[in-house]
């Protein structure tokens, strides 16, 4: 069986809330409360849900910008929770990040070749032609040519610089990119577009991704399974056809729910279901009960749960 590359297990992570003259801590914000989840080498893994969810705070946590409350985090067999673990370990060179922002995760400062170059540089040790070629050879996937070396992020398009983002997380050779919204900011045909060169980089450098999003089109067209996230936690875990196919969980069949429907005929229809669980979720509190009056915890239900359940 292939071993994974990232493991996280329990991951809570919780911003501490401060008032008062002397900024005591008196609560937190659970942003993160006790999530689990694996990626195996190569494959895309999704995490969906709506704003405030969470899932910018997993991203920032897996790439050591925020640490971990409590929960491990296990990376090709090592526990990389600890930070002075990370930085001995490749772990740095090897999980890269996408962030949504291109305008501002791009240094102004610099042009291109020095933002490309910098992990090429820092390393590979590369320098000079050997560092120009592998730089143009970079910018060559994702669709951009030599003109762009000596450049500035500002006088590219959103979608060029969100590609640029790319080359750049790929340019370490990494094993696993978090890309948080990476498209969200761009234009339809633009966005298509840059998935697709996510796609192309996917299968020439076997890369993972966990792709964060709060846009089901986008995730059903980059994963092979996915969680939905709600309130810190993971509500439903399963493949592609798991979750979009046979959705278990209300708060799932809401999110679906809220596509909206392209076929006339189907839209009444379609606005009558939405009503109805609107009004279904809305009368939840913590747990979820279905027709037969089981208990969905509002945590992670994966289908093997609920068929356990049918069965008792
Ligand atoms: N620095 C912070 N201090 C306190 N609370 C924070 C901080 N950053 C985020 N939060 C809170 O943590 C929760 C999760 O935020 P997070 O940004 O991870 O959600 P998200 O699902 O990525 O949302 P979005 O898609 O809008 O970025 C939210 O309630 C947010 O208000």
């Amino acid at each position: 069986m292939m071993e994974e590359l990232l493991k996280v297990k329990d991951l809570c992570v919780y911003y501490p809330v401060r008032s008062g003259m002397f900024k005591h801590v008196n609560d937190y914000v659970y942003a993160v409360d006790g999530v689990s989840f694996d990626i195996k080498p190569g494959e895309s893994y999704g995490v969906i849900g709506e704003s405030g969810s969470g899932k910018s705070t997993i991203g920032q946590t897996l790439v050591g910008l925020l640490e971990a409350t409590s929960g491990t985090i296990t990376y090709a067999g090592k526990d990389v929770t600890d930070k002075h673990v990370r930085k001995k370990m490749q772990y740095n060179k090897e999980v890269q990040m996408i962030f949504q922002d291109s305008l501002s995760s791009l240094n102004p400062k610099k042009k291109i070749i020095d933002i490309i170059g910098e992990p090429l540089k820092n390393f590979e040790n590369l320098k000079g032609v050997a560092l120009k070629k592998r730089v143009v050879e970079l910018l060559k996937t994702v669709g951009l040519d030599e003109e762009a070396l000596y450049k500035y992020p500002y006088q590219f398009s959103g979608g060029q610089r969100q590609r640029i983002g790319v080359a750049r997380a790929v340019a370490p050779r990494p094993k696993l990119i978090i890309a948080d919204e990476p498209v969200s900011a761009l234009d339809l045909s633009v966005q298509a577009q840059v998935l697709n060169y996510m796609k192309d980089i996917q299968e020439k450098y076997g890369v993972a991704y966990l792709f964060i999003s709060h846009d089901l089109g986008v995730v059903h067209h980059m994963c092979d399974r996915l969680a939905i996230m709600h309130k810190g936690r993971f509500v439903e875990v399963g493949t592609r056809d798991d979750i979009y196919e046979d959705p278990l969980h209300i708060y799932t069949k809401r999110l679906l729910a809220a596509i909206p429907q392209t076929n006339v005929l189907l839209r009444k229809k379609h606005r009558d279901e939405r009503q109805r669980l609107e009004c279904e979720y809305d009368s939840l509190k913590e747990d979820y009960y279905d027709k037969n009056g089981h208990v969905y915890p509002l945590e992670q239900i994966t289908k093997t749960h609920a068929v356990a359940l049918k069965k008792e």
